[in-house]
């Protein structure tokens, strides 16, 4: 659908689209080199955002961080703001609704023009995986055989079938507190994929993550769901919750391991609890994919310490805005 804008001219058409139109447009591929794109030019200094700003609204758990960011790309460039809520109580509603929601505003960013409202759950979805595969990529350069899964909600659901498009591993393992949620999710997964036993759920988190070579922490829990101990050797942590008290990952785990972000605004305003711990950040997964910094020892265990970023959702909502206006003229 689209509407004239009476900011524009005839030229500058308000376009919308929305979630049929963007899940439709979606791409696996092209989603990975956005968000990697947008990773290395934080890096290099072509894009900006400062940290998010969080609305909370009294008298419940709910809040609404306003996203926005600028990158400087012929191909992915972009001015623009996601807003993105967190209503914990969505997914408990007769009809339910997913617990993290979003908007994108995608702007000219010679004149500043509103261009489109891109709906942007699903984007933040993908991209959010992707950037955990990105991490991978750069972090993990060894066999990938073994996935652990922590949560099968939104985010475990969309890193299952994100790793395996990537990485195609031999066993997907699923935890989740609901056992029978990990068990239906497994199901579901091994139909979609035509196979019979690579999405597995286990009943206990030590057991998923014993022997894993990649770990995915994705709940909205503020428990600690893994520990140290339990973590083979260079094996790599994508810790995707963001909440102020999370817990996921024990401390001895931060203290063993050498600990990334995606960027260094959003870590100084939202990952002091991690500092507390006396952890020093090694640098962002821009830095390794610039060569600014080098890959870790093969034998360290590493955490990607997910907390999203709006230039990310830039990237995303020209690439998404490019596709649907070249799949519909
Ligand atoms: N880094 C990033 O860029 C992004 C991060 N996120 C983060 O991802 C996380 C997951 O979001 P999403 O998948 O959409 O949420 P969902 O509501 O879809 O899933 C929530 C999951 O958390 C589990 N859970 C809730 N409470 C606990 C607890 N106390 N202990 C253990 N497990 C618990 C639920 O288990 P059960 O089935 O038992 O209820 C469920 O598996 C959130 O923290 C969100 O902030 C989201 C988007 C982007
Ligand atoms: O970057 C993002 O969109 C989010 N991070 C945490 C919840 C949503």
């Amino acid at each position: 659908m689209s509407t004239n804008n009476n900011n524009n001219n005839n030229n500058n058409k308000l376009v919308y689209i929305d979630d049929h139109r963007v899940r439709h447009l979606l791409d696996w591929d092209k989603t990975f080199k956005a968000v990697e794109k947008s990773m290395e030019s934080v890096a290099a200094g072509r894009a900006f955002q400062n940290a998010r700003a969080i609305t909370t609204i009294p008298k419940t758990h709910n809040f609404l961080y306003t996203m926005p960011g600028y990158l400087n790309d012929s191909k992915y460039g972009a001015l623009g703001c996601k807003l993105v809520s967190h209503f914990p109580e969505n997914p408990n509603r007769a009809k339910p609704l997913p617990y993290v929601l979003a908007n994108i505003l995608l702007l000219d960013p010679e004149t500043s023009i509103l261009k489109a409202v891109i709906a942007g759950t699903d984007i933040t979805n993908w991209r959010t995986a992707a950037a955990s595969a990105v991490a991978t990529k750069y972090l993990h350069r060894k066999e990938n055989n073994i996935l652990a899964i922590m949560g099968a909600g939104v985010q475990g659901r969309i890193h299952a079938i994100a790793f395996q498009h990537f990485f195609k591993f031999k066993e997907v393992r699923i935890w989740n507190r609901t056992p029978e949620r990990a068990q239906k999710l497994a199901v579901e997964l091994n139909r979609e994929h035509n196979t019979k036993n690579l999405f597995v759920a286990y009943d206990k988190a030590e057991d998923c993550v014993r022997n894993a070579d990649v770990i995915v922490t994705a709940t909205t829990g503020a428990s600690t769901l893994v520990k140290c101990e339990w973590i083979k050797k260079g094996a790599h942590i994508n810790a995707v919750a963001v909440n102020p008290n999370n817990r996921e990952l024990d401390d001895a785990t931060y203290k063993a391991s050498q600990v990334y972000i995606d960027n260094w605004n959003g870590a100084r305003s939202e990952l002091n609890g991690i500092k507390e711990l006396g952890v020093e950040f090694k640098g962002q997964i821009g830095d390794l994919i610039t060569g600014a910094i080098h890959p870790p020892e093969s034998d360290a265990i590493t955490v990607f310490q997910s907390l999203g970023m709006a230039v990310e959702d830039c990237a995303m909502a020209r690439l998404i805005y490019d596709l649907h206006l070249s799949s519909s003229s």
